[in-house]
């Protein structure tokens, strides 16, 4: 099983919850490759088993170079069914539109077929760093990335 924490970011906090992922994803044992969006060939999505994305919010919705991924992403339709996604961002405001972000990341994914995993505490659709990547998003990102990988183990071991 294999993971990719794909993100992209200007002035780094996407970044920090993108390597806290990806080592903590590493940790739990998968092996995952963490990718800044201008370096990612959207050919490669179907060699991992978990994809989590992670954007800035810009105006509320995720960043051009994110959107682009995935809407080239269109010419693997139907080879990333049953894999598991995730999404994170980072946004200057509470509520600047972080969770409209998140949903348009997850929203691609679903109709990609792919499998997503609420939180049921802290920010429910994916771990959210406010103006700067602090102690409590940390913390979610570290407990997000343990999910996915929790739920990597179960799933896709059945479908193996
Ligand atoms: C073009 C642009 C649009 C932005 N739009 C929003 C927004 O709608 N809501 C918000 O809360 N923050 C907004 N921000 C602030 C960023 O989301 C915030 O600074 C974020 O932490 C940047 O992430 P990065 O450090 O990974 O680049 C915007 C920033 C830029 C540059």
């Amino acid at each position: 099983m294999k993971a990719l924490v794909l993100y992209y970011t200007r002035t780094g906090t996407t970044q920090k919850m993108a390597e806290t992922i990806s080592q903590t994803l590493e940790q739990e044992g998968i092996v995952t490759d963490l990718v800044e969006a201008n370096n990612f060939s959207v050919d490669k999505l179907p060699e991992y088993q978990i994809i989590v994305i992670g954007s800035p919010t810009y105006y509320g919705t995720m960043a051009a170079e994110i959107k682009q991924i995935l809407d080239e992403s269109v010419r693997l339709h139907g080879k990333l069914d049953g894999k598991i996604g995730g999404a994170f961002t980072s946004s200057g405001n509470v509520a600047g539109g972080n969770e409209t972000t998140i949903w348009s990341i997850l929203s691609a994914l679903l109709i990609h077929g792919m499998i997503i995993k609420g939180v049921h505490s802290g920010n429910h659709y994916g771990p959210v760093a406010v103006d700067s990547f602090g102690e409590e998003a940390r913390r979610e990102c570290v407990e997000y990335a343990k999910e996915l990988a929790r739920l990597g183990k179960t799933l896709i071991k059945e479908q193996q």
